[in-house]
């Protein structure tokens, strides 16, 4: 499914994802070494509570290259943040594969596990009031994780970073102010530059615009895109709000626990010297064979029960099946 929206103030997503990917292969050392930063397969969640069992994640199957910024959308309840916080090392899934760079998230020992939230991961929250410190200036707050960890050498030289970053995602002009005297998207903006102080692989963010109105969540955005492209960061972005994952090239969706579907967008030039969106629906194809279909596909042709499926020399054809001998007494 392909569809075009026109608006004047397109960023070239696939220049910036081609920037992006080579910082990432300087930082991973060599083009070869791209494919499959974050991998699942078959990922499996089970929650048991007073003996009743909730299939959080049923088989899910994603691969997010390095340098990728992938935003991840779906239904409350379809298993986003469940994902988020096993990629992020918070949770363990139940069963199947989760492997980001060469940790093995299923098999990971407690220093391990330690070591791969401290240097693999940085972390967005959704609450602007959990990513800062309040008492601490904005450059103080950026400084302050290279200091725990010893990182970036002296006071001057990690001042010298947390002012870099600061303006990297255009908020340099906040570097003295603490976050009560900074707006919510300011706030967030900041929280980018936090979360990337130690020079993470991959930024994990969990709904960073659901508190800020559109306007100011397309500023995150485009701080997000630009760490993207200038450090050659891993971005995964969870959202439920589709409108925001317009934002970013590639959305996967969840439905139910698994990969449901796939938009791709690329901006195009259009012959009046305006710029074009082209956004392209793929559904998803696990390893053995089975996809969803998308529901307004399903509903459009009211397919229940069974379909019928008929292979053509370049497509599958999906017809709504027989119908059942109740029904046709009817
Ligand atoms: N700790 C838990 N114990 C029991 N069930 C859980 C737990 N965490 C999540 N679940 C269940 O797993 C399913 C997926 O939840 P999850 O929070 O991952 O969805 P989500 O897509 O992030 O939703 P939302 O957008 O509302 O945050 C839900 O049915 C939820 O009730």
């Amino acid at each position: 499914m392909t569809t075009t929206a026109s608006t004047a103030a397109v960023p070239d997503l696939a220049a910036l994802q081609r920037q992006a990917a080579r910082r990432a292969a300087e930082r991973a050392g060599g083009e070869d070494r791209l494919r499959g930063h974050i991998v699942c397969d078959g990922l499996v969640r089970i929650f048991k509570t007073e003996g009743v069992e909730v299939v959080a994640l049923q088989g899910l199957d994603l691969v997010i290259d390095r340098g990728e910024l992938v935003a991840i959308v779906g239904a409350s309840g379809s298993g986003k943040s469940t994902l988020l916080n096993i990629l992020s090392g918070l949770d363990t899934p139940t069963a199947g594969i989760a492997r980001v760079a060469d940790y093995d998230l299923l098999a990971l020992s407690h220093k391990k596990r330690l070591a791969y939230r401290r240097e693999m991961v940085g972390f967005i929250w959704q609450q602007t009031g959990r990513n800062l410190l309040p008492y601490l200036s904005a450059v103080e707050n950026v400084e302050l994780p290279m200091k725990l960890a010893g990182r970036h050498g002296g006071r001057r030289e990690r001042r010298e970073r947390a002012r870099r970053l600061l303006d990297l995602v255009g908020v340099g002009y906040c570097a003295d102010r603490r976050p009560g005297q900074m707006s919510g998207g300011e706030q967030q903006r900041c929280a980018v530059a936090v979360a990337v102080a130690n020079d993470p692989e991959i930024l994990f963010a969990d709904e960073p615009t659901g508190e800020l109105d559109e306007a100011t969540g397309a500023e995150v955005f485009a701080a997000l895109r630009t760490i993207n492209a200038e450090l050659g960061v891993t971005i995964v972005v969870v959202t439920h709000d589709h409108a925001v994952a317009g934002q970013v090239r590639r959305t996967v969706a969840i439905r139910d626990g698994r990969t449901a579907s796939e938009v791709r967008r690329t901006a195009r030039a259009t012959a009046d010297g305006g710029t074009e969106l082209v956004s392209e629906e793929y559904a998803v194809l696990d390893r053995t064979g089975r996809m969803q279909l998308p529901a307004p596909f399903v509903e459009a042709l009211s397919l229940r029960d069974r379909v019928r499926l008929n292979l053509e020399p370049d497509h599958v054809e999906v017809r709504p099946g027989d119908r059942t001998h109740a029904e046709e007494s009817e």
